[in-house]
């Protein structure tokens, strides 16, 4: 499903990303953990084309994300999800999740924000996929942060892509709603077959959700293996110059680690 090789950025003399080589399967839920400044927002901004690579290869759902002239097959693939849910606030809930089928709309019909009946069933098969179909006809600025970010999931499963990328889509939310959320995502890759790639600074919940960890460290792979295989050591290649505590026992659940900049 994603398939990248020697990816390169570089910005003026920073080299951000150093070769990435990455295969991704269809169905997989892989997280993309590394300290701030390791690449992963760049890794993710390269996969749908809001920043352009420098080198390599990389195709994504079929998409040369590279070279293609036309972005517009690509973002029809590929969902977003950022940290900031990106939502409309004036907008009702079923609207800002009806704009996830823009693109695959005509454009008179996107400007006179006219949707097909299917549209819009499809629209609130996702909202009662994040639990918020009770919700559709609410201002989405009279929603929770968290609510707003189950919103973006919504608005992104509408989408019906191939892959959803989550760039850190749980930073702001409290523990039981980010759990939430990546429930929901996990779900999409269980119940939809959807890959997702998601950057996460918890390296707990890393663990508990993603089916695959990848590591970044200075722009370069350091880890790549299932999430239960970790070790102390592949965190601080992961996470160089800072010291994890001792994992607890299995029997206790997932590891609870924080880093900085969490
Ligand atoms: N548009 C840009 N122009 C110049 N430098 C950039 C730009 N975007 C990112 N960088 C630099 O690229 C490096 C990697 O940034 P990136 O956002 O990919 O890291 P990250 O691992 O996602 O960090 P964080 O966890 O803090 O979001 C950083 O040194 C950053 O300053």
């Amino acid at each position: 499903m994603i398939s990248v090789h020697h990816l390169t950025k570089q910005y003026g003399s920073n080299a951000v990303l150093r070769g990435i080589d990455l295969q991704i399967g269809a169905g997989e839920f892989v997280v993309i953990l590394g300290q701030s400044g390791a690449g992963k927002s760049t890794l993710l901004r390269c996969m749908n084309r809001l920043v352009q690579a420098d080198g390599g290869e990389l195709t994504i759902a079929g998409v040369d994300a590279i070279g293609c002239s036309d972005t517009r097959a690509l973002r029809q693939q590929v969902a977003m999800i950022f940290q900031h849910h990106n939502v409309v606030p004036r907008l009702s809930v079923l609207k800002n999740v009806l704009t996830g089928r823009l693109g695959s709309v005509s454009t008179l019909a996107s400007v006179l924000q006219l949707f097909r009946r299917e549209d819009v069933d499809l629209a609130m098969q996702c909202l009662q996929r994040v639990e918020l179909a009770h919700k559709a006809q609410q201002r989405t600025d009279s929603l929770s942060g968290g609510q707003m970010q189950r919103v973006g999931i919504a608005r992104a499963l509408a989408q019906r892509p191939k892959v959803i990328l989550a760039d850190e889509p749980v930073a702001s939310l409290d523990p039981k709603t980010a759990r939430l959320v990546l429930q929901y995502l996990r779900d999409a890759t269980r119940e939809l077959g959807i890959t997702v790639v998601c950057n996460l600074h918890q390296v707990d919940y890393a663990r508990e959700f993603g089916d695959r960890i990848v590591g970044l460290a200075h722009g370069r792979m350091v880890y790549d293996g299932i999430a239960s295989d970790m070790t102390d050591a592949d965190l601080q290649r992961i996470y160089p110059g800072q010291e994890p505590e001792p994992a607890p026992s299995r029997s206790i659940g997932p590891m609870r680690v924080h880093y900085a900049n969490e």
